[in-house]
């Protein structure tokens, strides 16, 4: 049985390529994430932890094992209902550039909610909630261009969160910032997340960034060969 809200991956393996030139990205992967937990996905280049953060997410399919989310797997799930799912049950945080440069950051962080046909009246009140939440009251006007690289990801980090979702995947979230500004995101983006009750899932070279996770598995050739559990910050 799988305890409500909570994102689990059952011996996930997945290949890249043709039958004659195969790469083997994930060698089975066992994990439980429950709401308001967090993860740190660390290890070298190339031993799968995009791939791992992708499946989790749907993004991308398994060769075989299985990702079920509240209960339910996902490759039960017609395509429609897993770009729903994608949509309203989980949020995404990235490297960089994933604002709409000619959008105020008000109107970024309102998009997911004006596309799941709520009110505009309710999307921007939620989007200037979040933007104050995260400590961007009276920057609401302006386009990303406009904003530091640390302020820029925390309106990343409302956009992701405006929606209430179940599970945030933050693919390395710091990774285009300075220490101390990325020091500053990951405090904002594990608190919302813990606010909200979500599960975090981020992906990370940076072992400072991974210790304000509650646990973290050090992944090499598709596995996970060591898993951490920490006081989180
Ligand atoms: N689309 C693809 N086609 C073929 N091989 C791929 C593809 N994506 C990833 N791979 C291979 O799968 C393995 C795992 O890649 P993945 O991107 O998951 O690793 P990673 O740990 O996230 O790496 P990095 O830290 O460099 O981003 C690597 O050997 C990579 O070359």
């Amino acid at each position: 049985m799988t305890t409500p809200r909570t994102l689990e991956a059952r011996a996930l393996h997945r290949t890249y390529g043709t039958r004659e030139s195969t790469t083997t990205a994930l060698a089975g992967v066992d994990l439980t994430l429950a709401a308001g937990s967090s993860l740190a996905v660390t290890g070298p280049s190339g031993s799968g932890k995009t791939t791992l953060l992708h499946l989790l997410a749907g993004v991308l399919a398994p060769t075989s094992g299985e990702v079920v989310w509240d209960g339910r797997p996902l490759s039960t799930m017609r395509d429609r209902e897993r770009t729903a799912l994608r949509r309203t049950a989980f949020g995404f945080v990235f490297q960089q550039g994933q604002l709409l440069p000619e959008l105020p950051a008000q109107e970024n962080v309102a998009l997911p909610l004006l596309l799941a046909g709520r009110s505009r009246s309710e999307a921007v009140g939620r989007a200037r909630q979040w933007l104050t939440h995260l400590g961007l009251a009276g920057m609401e006007a302006r386009r990303p261009g406009e904003l530091s690289g640390g302020q820029a990801q925390r309106v990343a980090i409302a956009r992701a969160l405006v929606g209430a979702p179940g599970v945030i995947f933050a693919d390395e979230p710091t990774g285009a910032l300075d220490r101390g500004t990325g020091w500053e995101v990951m405090r904002a983006l594990t608190t919302a997340a813990r606010a909200q009750g979500a599960a975090l899932v981020v992906v990370t070279h940076d072992p400072e960034v991974a210790r304000w996770c509650s646990r973290t598995v050090e992944m090499r050739d598709g596995r996970i060969v060591r898993e951490l559990a920490q006081v989180a910050s």
